[in-house]
């Protein structure tokens, strides 16, 4: 998948504009505005009810400009929408308000505007605090202007305070689904992050090839046990002849052995060990909590089953393996150059053998 489909596949698909962002702020604005126009639509029923022309008028326009920003939503920059929608609900409140009274509850719904421009990243933080200090100062004018007035068409006295109620609740969904909506989004932007900072983390620690620990990660492994001063042993692993595997079948066949041979390699050590791409073909074992008595054991087992891995159809691929295991005053430098002396001393003894540091020197098995 190339990058531009990821995006897509994340982002949803393009709006006419080419911008992916829009297409994915109009999938949120679009239900909200929907849902603005269908509240609409009940208000024209009331106020055609209460005979109050001027609001069943403002109604009737503010479902039509409802409808058009919801077509509008994946054409226009959402910053827009969003102001176009604050007019509206600030002009509507304030004319609700003042033919209704303030007992009618429809000064509530500025308030809602509150969490939306406050989640609008589209906004600059600047932006977003001057609109949210300009709707709190149109709500408190509202309220000065509203609280003691009388209403300029009273409502019955069965009406008021049950449109109070319904407004107040519907104000209170309404922040509550913003509210939820972006805390639900916080939550998978930190999942998000969490996994692909683990994702990285494995990625860094691992060689990219065969998938097993990579030289760096082996050495901050070998300095805790150092450290620790508790036994361990090592096993430095080298393919025998590698070379010619490249030169005769081409360096991918090569690293389709490294590959197989990493594997064998996984498998031996199971979870005994913990296992390393050393060099290029070569690869460090190191066994926790071991004076040497699994090493010989652990060998003969790599050695059986790298061997599995045929280089081609007449020759089994064969590994020279020198162990050491840590002693008393060593560093992890020394610890790991007496592996590679054990290494070194069976690739001299003529390959396909085990030579262990104490018996350097010794016949390989
Ligand atoms: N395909 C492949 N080859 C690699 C990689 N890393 C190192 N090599 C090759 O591995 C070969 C190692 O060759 P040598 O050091 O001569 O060792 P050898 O042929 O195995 O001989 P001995 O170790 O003495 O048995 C070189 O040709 C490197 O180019 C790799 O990631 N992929």
């Amino acid at each position: 998948m190339t990058s531009e489909r990821i995006d897509q596949a994340m982002e949803g698909p393009r709006d006419l504009t080419g911008d992916p962002g829009r297409w994915r702020y109009a999938r949120v604005l679009r239900p909200i505005l929907l849902f603005g126009a269908s509240a609409h639509a009940l208000f024209l029923l009331l106020f055609a009810l209460l005979d109050v022309p001027v609001l069943v008028a403002f109604n009737t326009a503010s479902i039509l400009l409802y409808l058009l920003l919801t077509y509008l939503a994946p054409r226009v920059d959402p910053r827009w929408l969003v102001l176009t929608a604050m007019v509206e609900v600030l002009a509507h409140a304030w004319l609700a308000t003042h033919y209704v009274g303030w007992v009618s509850g429809f000064h509530f719904y500025p308030l809602i505007l509150i969490p939306l421009i406050a989640f609008l990243t589209r906004f600059t933080v600047v932006q977003r605090c001057l609109l949210i200090l300009l709707t709190t100062a149109l709500y408190s004018a509202m309220a000065l202007a509203y609280t003691t007035a009388g209403p300029l068409v009273p409502l019955p006295d069965a009406v008021a305070p049950w449109l109070s109620a319904i407004n107040a609740v519907s104000v209170s969904i309404g922040m509550s689904v913003f509210i939820l909506f972006y805390a639900v989004a916080v939550q998978n932007a930190d999942d998000l992050v969490r996994s692909s900072q683990e994702r990285l983390k494995r990625l860094a620690a691992t060689d990219p090839l065969t998938g097993l620990l990579n030289r760096r990660s082996m050495d901050a492994h070998l300095q805790r046990v150092v450290e620790g001063r508790g036994p361990a042993t090592l096993l430095l692993g080298d393919v025998d002849n590698f070379k010619q595997i490249n030169d005769v079948f081409g360096h991918d066949t090569g690293d389709r052995v490294l590959e197989a041979v990493g594997e064998a390699l996984r498998q031996a050590a199971a979870d005994r060990a913990l296992v390393a791409r050393w060099g290029g073909e070569e690869f460090l074992i190191l066994v926790p909590d071991d004076d040497g008595t699994q090493a010989d054991e652990l060998a003969a087992r790599i050695r059986r089953l790298v061997s599995q891995c045929r280089r081609d159809r007449h020759r089994p691929l064969t590994m020279s393996i020198g162990i050491t295991s840590l002693r008393a005053g060593d560093t992890v430098a020394r610890f790991a150059n007496r592996a590679d002396q054990a290494l070194l001393a069976a690739k001299r003894a003529g390959r396909d053998r085990v030579i262990t540091a104490s018996s350097a020197g010794a016949a390989g098995t």
